[in-house]
């Protein structure tokens, strides 16, 4: 009997910490018109003349100082466990794909195969749990490009955003336990930041977010799309599900890269603010990612701890990402059944 095929996409990493090989990558993802989003020309001067040259050394430092000298990347290892550890709970019904979005395994491979197979439906999960353009919309768009080629095409799905799938939030706040979360002065939720002008393209009214005082600080029917709002959304459900009072915890957002002013507040700065409050400790969420990579192990341990540190602060701890937590697993298994 024909399987049912799933197709999981995540963002990608370079095929190794090498400084071509980061340049390749950061080459192919940041020309991708959805995270870019400039008039192709400036684009390419900004993308090619600029930013890879003078970032690809500079991450290729910090790709060393994460790579696992036998499972390499961070993302793809857990990419691999999550893939691997749905396949066994779904069975022979199914055939479980992985893809990265940039660079390797590819799209184009992972489609082709599922298409050998004859597979009936596809379900692709791109593993994003708040949408936004860069990253899902890309995915999406991606992966349409390619079907659409195709002389039989099966019936296809996409899952939008899971910012509030509660087997992950449970996960999240199982993961937070250990830590002792009230022996912390405060806790952030740090997401993955994006340009405001992405923001105000995806609100479809033109008058509503970055317009309206406290826009996306809760979900509605307006900001339903918002990857601000869906944050938001995400850190307000972690909390209630830790009991946690608003006054102790921020969401901010990370990952800034260029002059044009991204969604705020800031990770860096809240992370100042609460060392000149003369706060000792810091736990730290990332729930825009389902895997630890770069950005949560790096740019949170890292780079905001010895920001914090040289600030008067003791500790950032950071909460790990859901990786091949079972609890998660069983998210993505009831994602594939219910849909
Ligand atoms: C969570 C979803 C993500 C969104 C939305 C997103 C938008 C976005 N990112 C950049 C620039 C960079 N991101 C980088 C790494 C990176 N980004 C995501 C996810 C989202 N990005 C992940 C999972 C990772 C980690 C990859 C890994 O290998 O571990 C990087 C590269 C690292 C570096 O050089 O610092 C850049 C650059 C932009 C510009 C953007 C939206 C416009
Ligand atoms: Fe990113
Ligand atoms: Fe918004």
């Amino acid at each position: 009997m024909a399987k049912k095929g799933v197709l999981l996409v995540n963002l990608g990493t370079p095929d190794s910490p090498s400084t071509a090989d980061v340049r390749k990558y950061l080459d192919e993802f940041l020309m991708d018109p959805r995270v870019i989003d400039v008039n192709p020309a400036l684009r390419t001067f900004l993308v090619k003349a600029i930013i890879v040259p003078f970032r690809a050394p500079k991450s290729a430092k910090l790709y060393k100082a994460i790579w696992d000298e036998k499972t390499g990347s961070p993302l793809l290892h857990y990419s691999l466990l999550q893939q691997q550890l749905l396949k066994e709970r779904l069975g022979d019904e199914y055939m479980v794909e992985l893809a990265m979005r940039y660079q390797s395994p590819s799209i184009e491979d992972a489609l082709s195969r599922l298409k050998k197979a004859l597979v009936k439906d596809i379900l692709v999960i791109p593993l994003f749990p708040q949408y936004a353009s860069a990253s899902t919309g890309s995915v999406q768009e991606k992966v349409m490009r390619l079907v659409k080629e195709w002389q039989t095409i099966p019936d296809i799905r996409f899952i939008n955003s899971f910012h509030d799938n509660e087997l992950m939030i449970e996960t999240f706040a199982d993961n937070a336990a250990k830590y002792q979360p009230e022996t912390y002065d405060h806790i952030l939720f740090s997401f993955h930041g994006l340009p405001q002008r992405q923001l105000m393209k995806c609100d479809h009214t033109g008058s509503y977010c970055l317009k309206v005082n406290d826009c996306c600080a809760t979900l509605n029917d307006t900001n339903k799309f918002c990857y601000s709002a869906q944050s938001h959304h995400t850190a307000s459900l972690i909390a209630a599900k830790m009991g946690l009072p608003k006054e102790r915890y921020t969401v901010c957002f990370q990952s800034r890269l260029g002059n044009d002013p991204w969604v705020q507040p800031y990770t860096s700065e809240i992370v100042a603010q609460m060392a000149k409050e003369g706060k000792k400790r810091l736990l730290v969420f990332c729930p825009a990612f389902v895997s630890d990579c770069l950005e949560t192990v790096f740019e949170v341990t890292n780079e905001y701890g010895d920001e914090f540190k040289a600030l008067g602060g003791e500790h950032v701890q950071l909460v790990e990402s859901l990786n091949d937590s079972p609890k998660w697993i069983d998210a993505l298994e009831k994602m594939v059944i219910e849909n």
